[in-house]
């Protein structure tokens, strides 16, 4: 049987899974704004990928055309669009909706609760690497998995057939019981990667091979499992190792999608990845600098940007 699946945010992780979930055959519609609407008809979505190319001629709608109610809304915009999503999303919540966001961070999760409902919303987390230039999607290495989970801690049956859904389009899903500490263990590992080659500039291997490199990332590791920890969702000492041993890997082409976001010269979302977590720290009465310097780093970087986009403007 065929989800009616509804992607908000047909951006690269949107455009990516939603792209598959249709040429596995389930009902899938992105809801676009106007002037990405304009290109993806235009264009259609191409995805480049190890696992092989796709070319489709996507679902569009546009929020004002948004009436009927969906089974799955696969949520994948940025933090800060969140806001504005979901106005737009709103009116294809029905009584059995759930709503699967894949945002990093934690912020979103209070206000989907606040808005559908904890029963409405699930949690979940993607790793995957992919990029979106114009109408093609680009995924750079063949991960594609998804975790998911009841807030409730239950697997109940409105859940299968979303994770069937995921399976059949070939992403590896695991569903867990305790989803909240498993993206908090998420936040950690990206909150560390995401920090360490924003404020240090380039990808993991280059910084592991860098005089105090290695030092400096498994510090910035360390205050994010403290704050973690002093939330309540300790990492696990396995999720704590595995990511000392990635942060130290020499040769490694890994970053995060804040820092391509970053070399792209795009926004980032740096509220929701480092901020929130620097702030929960504090509340703690945790200080932790080096996570509070990449966030710096990063709202300077978005001043300084959109001040010269301002100064690119023709003058009125
Ligand atoms: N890229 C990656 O490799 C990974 C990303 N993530 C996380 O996934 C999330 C999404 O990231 P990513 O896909 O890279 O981001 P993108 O910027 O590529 O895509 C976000 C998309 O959301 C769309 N959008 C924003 N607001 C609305 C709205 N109100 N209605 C409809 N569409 C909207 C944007 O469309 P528009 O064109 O109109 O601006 C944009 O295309 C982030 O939280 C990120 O941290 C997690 C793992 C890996
Ligand atoms: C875990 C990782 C680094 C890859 O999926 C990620 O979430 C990101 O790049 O935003």
């Amino acid at each position: 049987m065929s989800l009616k699946i509804l992607i908000v945010g047909a951006g690269a992780v949107g455009g990516y899974f939603g792209a598959r979930l249709a040429a596995s055959g389930q009902g899938v519609s992105f809801l676009v704004r106007p002037a990405r609407a304009k290109k993806l008809k235009a264009l259609g979505l191409e995805v480049e990928s190890p696992l092989g190319n796709l070319e489709l001629a996507p679902d569009l709608v546009t929020a004002d055309r948004l009436t009927e109610s969906y089974d799955l809304i696969f949520l994948s915009v940025k933090g800060y669009g969140l806001d504005a999503a979901t106005e737009d999303f709103a009116p294809a919540v029905g009584p059995d909706t759930l709503i699967l966001p894949v945002l990093n961070g934690m912020r979103h999760m209070d206000r989907l609760e606040a808005l559908f409902g904890r029963h409405r919303v699930l949690g979940g987390a993607c790793r995957i690497v992919v990029q979106l230039k114009g109408n093609v999607i680009q995924q750079q290495t063949p991960l594609q998995t998804l975790i998911v989970g009841q807030l409730d801690g239950q697997v109940s049956s409105r859940l299968q057939p979303a994770v069937d859904a995921m399976r059949s389009a070939g992403f590896e899903t695991t569903v867990f019981t305790h989803i909240v500490q498993d993206l908090w263990e998420k936040w950690v590992q990206l909150a560390a990667v995401g920090a360490a080659t924003c404020l240090l500039g380039g990808p993991v291997g280059a910084i592991a091979e860098a005089p105090g490199g290695v030092e400096t990332a498994h510090a910035i590791l360390k205050e994010a499992a403290d704050i973690a920890g002093a939330a309540g969702f300790p990492p696990s000492k396995a999720l704590f190792e595995s990511t000392a041993a990635l942060l130290a890997q020499r040769g490694s082409a890994m970053t995060s999608s804040m820092y391509r976001d970053l070399i792209d010269g795009a926004d980032v979302e740096v509220e929701a990845i480092l901020q929130d977590l620097v702030d929960r720290g504090h509340r703690h009465g945790l200080a932790a600098p080096l996570l509070q310097a990449a966030a710096t780093r990063l709202f300077v970087y978005r001043g300084l940007t959109l001040k010269s986009t301002e100064r690119a403007q023709p003058s009125p």
